[in-house]
């Protein structure tokens, strides 16, 4: 077992599927998944593994924010060897036309993150997605007839902030579609260690328009979220 995950060498797949709570991993594994067993309890921090259309398929909680991600995707793949990533999350949308209940691909993102700040220092890094999972994953939306949207999300250290009104128009200016809290630092982690690396993002409000999803609607998406991880990473 690694620090904070409890399973043993070979119990985690070598494609995994990331949201940021670990009940949404619960939900995953015993709604998608078939043979599911959990391998980790540790923190309350969710991880099963099963198979998915005949594929061993892991997911794993990872908790909020640049420094919970890190962590579990550092011990993912510094102890587990695995190899493909893919965040399944919730984003708030920025721009007009992107509408709650929309799915966003994560192309790029741009960051406030101090993590990335202190790792790169004066330098602008620009975390990037596995072409190959986000063509994938863009042909099975597009397939499925899914309001897709390809673009930069903005990875944010902080869920409250006072100059909000400023930050997002500025973002909205430079055409990002989203923000959350855990891109930049996946996309960061997986080119250091060479590995693939994807987030697939509900968007469960809209920050600027007030605009919300019903717990029905946000079902419905996340479902639809969740399919499109899977297909791409069986493809
Ligand atoms: O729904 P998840 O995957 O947790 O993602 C989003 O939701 C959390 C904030 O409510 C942050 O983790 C943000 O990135
Ligand atoms: O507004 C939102 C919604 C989801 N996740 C965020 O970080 N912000």
């Amino acid at each position: 077992m690694s620090v904070h995950i409890g399973a043993n060498k070979g119990d985690i797949a070598d494609t995994i599927l990331l949201p940021g709570d670990p009940l949404r991993a619960k939900y995953i594994a015993e709604n998608f998944l078939e043979n599911v067993f959990c391998y980790n309890e540790v923190r309350g921090m969710y991880g099963y593994t099963g198979t998915y259309k005949g594929k061993k398929i892991s997911v794993q909680g990872t908790g909020m924010g640049v420094p919970s991600i890190s962590i579990y995707v550092n011990e993912l793949i510094q102890s587990y060897d695995v190899q493909n990533l893919i965040r399944v999350g919730t984003c708030g949308a920025i721009k007009k036309n992107v509408k709650v209940r929309d799915v966003i691909l994560a192309s790029t993102s741009s960051t406030d993150s101090q993590m990335n700040r202190v790792v790169f220092g004066g330098i602008d890094y620009a975390p990037t997605a596995d072409f190959e999972l986000l063509k994938k994953a863009y042909d099975t939306g597009v397939e499925k007839g899914l309001s897709l949207r390809v673009g930069n999300v903005f990875t944010s250290d902080s869920f409250y902030r006072d100059n909000m009104p400023e930050m997002l128009e500025l973002l909205d200016t430079y055409n990002v579609l989203g923000i959350e809290m855990e891109t930049t630092a996946l996309y960061t982690l997986a080119a250091k260690y060479n590995r693939h690396a994807l987030s697939v993002l509900t968007v469960s409000d809209h920050i600027v328009t007030g605009e919300e999803t019903t717990a029905e609607e946000r079902q419905t998406t996340f479902n639809e979220m969740i399919e499109v991880a899977l297909d791409a990473a069986v493809k």
